[in-house]
């Protein structure tokens, strides 16, 4: 899909160069992706509680504060070059730059600079490990997922998701200065996470995607084989999540989070998989079992993580 789709076209729009309101505030803000931005940044921040050794709380707080900039700048300059796809998906068709309500080129601007400065604040506040690692899952996010696998293969995900796997090795790098079993455990669980995450998502959202030229998996390969992936994913990650546990990374309290979120996940897999479906493998409810493992997904990963720093910090 071309990007001049819409292009510059969005200047058609009132730009306000007065004193910003609340709603530009908003727009601003908007850019950034907060919402998923709040399960990426509890991510990160539990990769540094969990860590071993000790960081100056502020510079704590200035580190998750980094992984939250990079996060949103790399959520502004991806809807800087989403724009064309943007302004033909119900989902995103009302985002700043679509809508017109923020130039292309200021939000690029914006992402730049954000981005720029999170990684020089974090090499700063914390070492150059960490900042290294922001900069690679920016980069990530922006170049191979945004720009290159994402309108080219129904796997962009499953690779591009690699990108939010990255916070919890984030967070633990700034306080160790380095990387170890568990980090690369957490992000191993985050990448597998994100397939069955995002695909009961596409199992609704297909026909935006469609719209938009997007080759996600139920456009190409169908939702029943996109139902089929999301068990098997969902599968692979039930002993992988246990995994910290097993290797005595990870505490009791973790290990019951694992294994019960595991399971519930498993099941909204299964009444995924059994959806009552047409014979293409659409299906008959509307969605609503695919919608609810959504739903449990987000759940699933707060769970786990939230679990993961109860033991640390109850259990020792
Ligand atoms: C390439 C990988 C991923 C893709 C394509 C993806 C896609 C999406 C989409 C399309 C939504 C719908 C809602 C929206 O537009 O805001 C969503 C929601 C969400 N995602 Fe993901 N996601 C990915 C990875 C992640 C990761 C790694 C995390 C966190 C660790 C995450 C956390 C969330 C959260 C918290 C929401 C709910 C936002 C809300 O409340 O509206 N996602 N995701
Ligand atoms: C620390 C750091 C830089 C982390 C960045 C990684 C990050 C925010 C990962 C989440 C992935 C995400 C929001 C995908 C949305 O896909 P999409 O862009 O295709 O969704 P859309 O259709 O809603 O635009």
């Amino acid at each position: 899909m071309s990007q001049s789709a819409i292009g510059e076209e969005g200047a058609a729009a009132p730009f306000s160069t007065s004193t910003p309101d609340f709603s530009e505030v908003r727009d601003w803000l908007a850019l950034l992706k907060p919402r998923v931005m709040t399960l990426v940044v509890f991510t990160g921040l539990i990769g540094m509680v969990v860590a071993p050794g000790h960081i100056n709380p502020l510079l704590g707080a200035v580190a998750v504060l980094c992984i939250a900039v990079a996060a949103g700048a790399a959520g502004a300059i991806n809807m800087w070059y989403d724009r064309d796809i943007d302004a033909v998906m119900r989902r995103t068709v009302n985002r700043p730059i679509p809508a017109g309500r923020i130039r292309p080129e200021e939000a690029l601007s914006f992402g730049i600079v954000l981005a720029l400065g999170s990684v020089v604040v974090m090499g700063l506040a914390t070492n150059f490990v960490a900042a290294g690692w922001l900069a690679g899952s920016i980069g990530f996010y922006v170049f191979i997922y945004t720009m290159w696998l994402k309108r080219r293969t129904p796997q962009n995900i499953v690779i591009g998701g690699a990108a939010g796997a990255f916070p919890p090795v984030i967070g633990w790098a700034a306080v160790t200065g380095g990387v170890d079993v568990l980090p690369l455990l957490l992000f191993a669980i985050v990448f597998a996470w994100t397939p069955p995450h995002f695909w009961s998502l596409s199992l609704w959202a297909h026909s935006d995607y469609e719209r938009a030229g997007v080759p996600m998996l139920p456009v190409v390969a169908g939702p029943r084989e996109t139902r089929r992936q999301v068990m098997l994913y969902t599968v692979g990650l039930f002993p992988l999540a246990l995994s910290p546990w097993f290797l005595g990374l990870a505490g009791p309290i973790y290990g019951a989070a694992a294994l019960v979120m595991g399971l519930g996940f498993l099941w909204h897999a299964t009444r995924v998989l059994r959806d009552r479906q047409d014979a293409a493998g659409r299906s008959l409810t509307g969605d609503a079992p695919a919608k609810k493992a959504f739903r449990f997904s987000l759940l699933h990963l707060a769970v786990l993580f939230a679990a993961l720093a109860a033991d640390r910090l109850i259990l020792g």
